[in-house]
C-alpha cells in the first residue's frame, strides 16, 4: 500500500461499525484487533467505532464488554487510565435491528454526530460480524438507511462462510453488489492476513534460489496440513452442515495452495496478484465422477479417543450434533494443477478436527538426487523439503544432507530454521489486525475477490456432491490420531507419505534454529 493512502486514512480518518457486536467473532477478534491498531497509531486521531446488535447495552456497559475482551484477547495490555479513557471514548452502541431501516437512519444521525466531533470526512467501514443469511439485509438497509449518501468511502468487509455452494454464493453476491461494487467488497479470509501465508511470495519472489527450482522438473509433491487439537464445541450447528470441506478446505486450503502455486505477477497490485491466484484455481483438475472423487479424497469423522491424556468423545455425542451425523471433519485429497509449470505434481491437502496438534505446514519436496550414484549408492538419501511454519508457530525450515563430521564420508540430514515467532515472539500482528487495517486503507490484496470464490466453489461442489445423503466412504478415526489409514494410503499409492509436522518425529537429524532446539 502506498505511503499516500496511508497518510489519507490517517487526514481523513473512518467511522468504524461493528454489526454483530455483542457477538463471538467480535469479542474475540475485532475488538482486540482494533486496540492493537491504536496502540501502533494505526487508527490515526481521526476515528470511531460503533458497535451494533439487537440486544440492550448502554455505551458504558459496552465500553466494559471491549475493556473485557482487550484484557482476555489482545496482544497489548490494556492500559488502563487515562490512555484507556481516550480509546474507550471512541465507541458507543447503538441497539439496533438490521432489518429495521428506521434503525438505520437514526444511525446515519448518530454517525453525522460522530463525524463532525471528531472531523471524519464520511469514510465509512462496516464490518459485517454477522451470519450470512444477514448480509443481503444490511447492505440494502445501509443504503436505504441513508448510510451510503456521505461523501467518503464505504467499505463492507464480510465473513465466511460466504455461502453454501455456488448457487448459494452467487445469489449472496448478487444481493451485495445490487449495493457495492466489487471494489467496495472485502471478503475475509482469515488465513491470507497470516504473516507466513503473506510471506511466501516474499519467500518465491525474493529469492534467487527457490524460484527456478519451483516447478514440476525439481518438486515432486506439495503436503499442505492444517490439523486442530479443537473439537467442534459448542459451534455443531453451523459445523454439522458445513463440514471440513465447505469450513477449511474451499477457502483456507485453496488460498494457501494458491499462493505456492500462482505465476509471478506482473506487479505487486492487488489485482495482478488476485489474477494469478484465480488461474491457479482454474487449472486445479476437477472432480469430473463420484468415482474420481473416491480415489483423490478422504473424508472421515473423529470417534472417542484420547488427546493429550484427556479422554475426547466422539463427533456423534457432541452435543447439537445429530447422532447419525454423516459430517465429515476430517478431509484428505490429492489435488493436480494442471498447467505448465505444475503438470503431474500432487498437491496433498489435509486438515481435520481432534487431530494430536495444532499446526499448519506446507511441505515442498523436493525430486531425490538420482539414485545409485555417489553417495546415494551408500545410504537411502532423504529428499530435500522447504517447509513454512503458518501456525501457531511461524517460520521456515529447510532440509537438506550434509556430511557427518569425521572420517567416514556419511551423510546426514540437517534442518536449518528460521522461527518467526521465536524472534519477535507474541507482538506478530494477528491477521484481524493485518486485514482490518488493509481494508481501511482499501487494499484488496488479501481478500478473496468473487470470481476466485466463484472457482473454489465449483471445484469443491461435485465432491459434496458426490458425498451427498449417503455415507458411503465416510471412514472414522480415534480423537487424538492423525486421521484415518485411508489419508495415509492416499500418498503411498503414489510412493509418499506425510512429513511429520515440524520434523518433531524425526529421529537422526541436526537442527540448527533460532528456537534453540
Ligand atoms: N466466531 C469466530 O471465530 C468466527 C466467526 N466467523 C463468522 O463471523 C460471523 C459472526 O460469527 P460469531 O460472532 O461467531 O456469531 P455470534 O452468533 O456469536 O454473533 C452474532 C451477532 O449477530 C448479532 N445479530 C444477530 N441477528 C441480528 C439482527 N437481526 N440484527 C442485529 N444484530 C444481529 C448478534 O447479537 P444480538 O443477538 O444481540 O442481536 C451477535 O452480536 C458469522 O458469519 C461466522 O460464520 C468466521 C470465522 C470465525
Ligand atoms: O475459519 C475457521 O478457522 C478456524 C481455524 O483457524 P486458525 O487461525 O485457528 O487456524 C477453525 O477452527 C474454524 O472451524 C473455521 O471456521
Amino acid at each position: 500500500m502506498t505511503n499516500k493512502s496511508m497518510e489519507a486514512l490517517a487526514a481523513e480518518g473512518a467511522v468504524y461499525f461493528i454489526f454483530g457486536a455483542t457477538g463471538d467473532l467480535a469479542r474475540r477478534k475485532l475488538f482486540p484487533a482494533l486496540y492493537s491498531l491504536y496502540r501502533e497509531g494505526k487508527l490515526g486521531e481521526r476515528f470511531a467505532v460503533v458497535g451494533l446488535a439487537r440486544r440492550p447495552r448502554t455505551h458504558e456497559q459496552f465500553r466494559e464488554d471491549v475493556l473485557e475482551s482487550i484484557r482476555e484477547f489482545c496482544r497489548y495490555k490494556a492500559e488502563e487510565g487515562q490512555a484507556w479513557r481516550e480509546f474507550a471514548d471512541r465507541f458507543s452502541y447503538q441497539s439496533l435491528d438490521i432489518g429495521n431501516v428506521e434503525g438505520m437512519r437514526a444511525l446515519k444521525e448518530n454517525t453525522e454526530e460522530l463525524e463532525s466531533r471528531y472531523e471524519i470526512r464520511g469514510n465509512r467501514l462496516f464490518y459485517l460480524a454477522l451470519a450470512p443469511e444477514l448480509f443481503g439485509t444490511v447492505s440494502r438497509n445501509l443504503r436505504d438507511g441513508g448510510m451510503l449518501d456521505s461523501e467518503g468511502w464505504h467499505r463492507l468487509v464480510i465473513e465466511k462462510p460466504f455461502g453454501y455452494d455456488y448457487p448459494s454464493a452467487e445469489r449472496l453476491n448478487e444481493e451485495i453488489r445490487h449495493v457495492f461494487q466489487e471494489n467496495e467488497v472485502f471478503r475475509i479470509d482469515h488465513y491470507l492476513g497470516k504473516e507466513m501465508v503473506q510471506n511466501i511470495e516474499v519467500l518465491r519472489f525474493a529469492n534467487a534460489f527457490f524460484e527456478p527450482l519451483w516447478n514440476s522438473n525439481h518438486i515432486s509433491n506439495v503436503q499442505i496440513t492444517l490439523s486442530e487439537t479443537v473439537g467442534v464445541e459448542e459451534r455443531g450447528a453451523y459445523y454439522n452442515k458445513s463440514g471440513a470441506l465447505r469450513d477449511m478446505v474451499q477457502n483456507h486450503m485453496l488460498q494457501m495452495l494458491t499462493m505456492i502455486a500462482m505465476e509471478p505477477p506482473s506487479r505487486l497490485d492487488p489485482e495482478d496478484i488476485r489474477d494469478e491466484k484465480v488461474k491457479v484455481l482454474r487449472s486445479i483438475r476437477g472432480f469430473g465422477s463420484g468415482e474420481e472423487v473416491r480415489r483423490r479424497v478422504v473424508r472421515a469423522q473423529y470417534t472417542e479417543g484420547i488427546s493429550r491424556g484427556e479422554p475426547i468423545k466422539g463427533y456423534r455425542e457432541e452435543d447439537s450434533v445429530p447422532s447419525d451425523s454423516q459430517t465429515e471433519t476430517f478431509f484428505a485429497a490429492r489435488l493436480f494443477v494442471d498447467n505448465f509449470r505444475w503438470a503431474g505434481v500432487p498437491f496433498y491437502v489435509r486438515t481435520g478436527k481432534r487431530l494430536p496438534v495444532k499446526s499448519t505446514e506446507i511441505v515442498v519436496e523436493f525430486k531425490n538426487v538420482p539414485p545409485g550414484v555417489l553417495f546415494a549408492t551408500k545410504q537411502e538419501l532423504r529428499p530435500n523439503l522447504l517447509v513454512i511454519r503458518v501456525n501457531p508457530m511461524e517460520g521456515i525450515y529447510i532440509k537438506i544432507n550434509a556430511k557427518k563430521p569425521g572420517n567416514e564420508m556419511t551423510v546426514q540430514p540437517v534442518a536449518m530454521e528460521f522461527c518467526q515467532s521465536c524472534q519477535i515472539g507474541i507482538n506478530t500482528p494477528e491477521a484481524y489486525e493485518r486485514l482490518i487495517y488493509d481494508a481501511s486503507r482499501g487494499d484488496h490484496t488479501y481478500f478473496t475477490r468473487w470470481d476466485e470464490l466463484a472457482v473454489a466453489w465449483k471445484l469443491v461442489d461435485p465432491i459434496a456432491a458426490a458425498w451427498a445423503g449417503s455415507g458411503d466412504g465416510l471412514a472414522f478415526y480415534p480423537a487424538g490420531s492423525w486421521g484415518p489409514e485411508e489419508a495415509e494410503r492416499l500418498l503411498a499409492e503414489d510412493g509418499y507419505f506425510w512429513w511429520p509436522v515440524n520434523g518433531q518425529e524425526e529421529d537422526n537429524i541436526i537442527w540448527v534454529s533460532n528456537a534453540g532446539k
